[in-house]
């Protein structure tokens, strides 16, 4: 399909602490949020019916009726829009990939109708606000007050899906605590080996709970720290994707052929 092309980059929490919860039950987080070079790719077009084709080698199992995000985030702005998803991303993955896709059709919609987009799509979900910035950031409230953060260094890394989807709703559930500690104070103008010090002293406190439900995440992390020059293995998001961190591009290439495990989603990535 032709039409305007957009791109919904892979979310990443580096931190994702649960810091308390609001009376409707959402849940208030401190967290630090960066974007990888991979994701969805999008063409939308105004048409007369709104109109979804979801391709690509992550599609299985993605909804193409009005259910899809990308779909409701063209309804959001009043728009009726003919569009091609090209999936790359794994689904309930805790990398945002409905998010994403999301915010990058608000975005477009926005620049193609001159419309601005209400409340930062934040109806759509939690993570919406934050892939409308698509940029480092600090990620409050229950995800709407996104502040960017633009002096983190890029990091390479390697992303291991190993293989589990992860419904968001049920890991929040199976948190023991609710009011646990916020981040503490990210150091101005950090550089990685600060970075990777700073992010050791913090927590994904959703790991607990997502462990409890797929196991498998342990052995993911236990994989990915094995690897020569991890710097640091952590769950992002609710789950299953977890990340490691390495020195280089080269490192984060090598670690991700040592994970390379039947039915794992497995990429060497850089993230900024
Ligand atoms: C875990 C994160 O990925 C961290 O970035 C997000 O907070 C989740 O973002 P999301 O998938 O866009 O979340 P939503 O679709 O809004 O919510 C899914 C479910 O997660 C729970 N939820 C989500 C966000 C939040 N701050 N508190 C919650 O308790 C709620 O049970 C909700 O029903
Ligand atoms: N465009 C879309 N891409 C993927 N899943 C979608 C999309 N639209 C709706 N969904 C539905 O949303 C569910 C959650 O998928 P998504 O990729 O948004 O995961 P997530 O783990 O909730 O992300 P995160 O918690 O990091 O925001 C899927 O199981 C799927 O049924």
């Amino acid at each position: 399909m032709t039409g305007t092309e957009v791109f919904a980059s892979a979310k990443i929490n580096l931190t994702l602490h649960v810091t308390g919860q609001r009376a409707d039950g959402y849940h208030l987080l401190d967290s630090l949020v960066v974007f990888a070079d991979i994701g969805d790719r999008l063409w939308l077009r105004m048409a007369q019916e709104p109109d979804l084709s979801v391709t690509g080698p992550m599609a299985a199992g993605v909804p193409t009726g009005p259910e899809n995000l990308v779909l409701r985030a063209a309804a959001l702005m009043g728009a009726q829009a003919e569009i091609q998803l090209e999936k790359h991303l794994p689904s309930a993955a805790g990398i945002g990939g409905g998010s994403s896709d999301a915010a990058a059709v608000l975005r477009a919609l926005s620049g193609m109708t001159g419309r601005p987009v209400p409340d930062q799509g934040l109806a759509l979900g939690a993570d919406v606000p934050v892939c409308l910035l698509a940029q480092a950031a600090m990620m409050r409230g229950i995800g709407e007050q996104v502040e960017a953060v633009t002096d983190l260094p890029e990091i390479a890394a390697v992303l291991v899906n190993p293989g589990v989807e992860v419904p968001t709703g049920a890991v929040f559930k199976g948190l023991a605590r609710k009011d646990n500690p916020p981040m503490t104070q990210l150091p101005v103008g950090v550089d990685l080996p600060g970075l990777v010090t700073w992010l050791a002293q913090q927590r994904n406190d959703l790991e607990a709970p997502a462990r409890a439900v797929q196991p498998v995440i342990g052995t993911a992390l236990d994989a990915i720290a094995a690897q020569a020059g991890c710097l640091l293995a952590r769950m992002s998001g609710s789950g299953a994707t977890c990340f490691g961190l390495f020195a280089d591009a080269e490192q984060a290439q090598q670690a991700a052929a040592g994970l390379n495990r039947p039915g794992w989603w497995v990429r060497a990535v850089a993230l900024r």
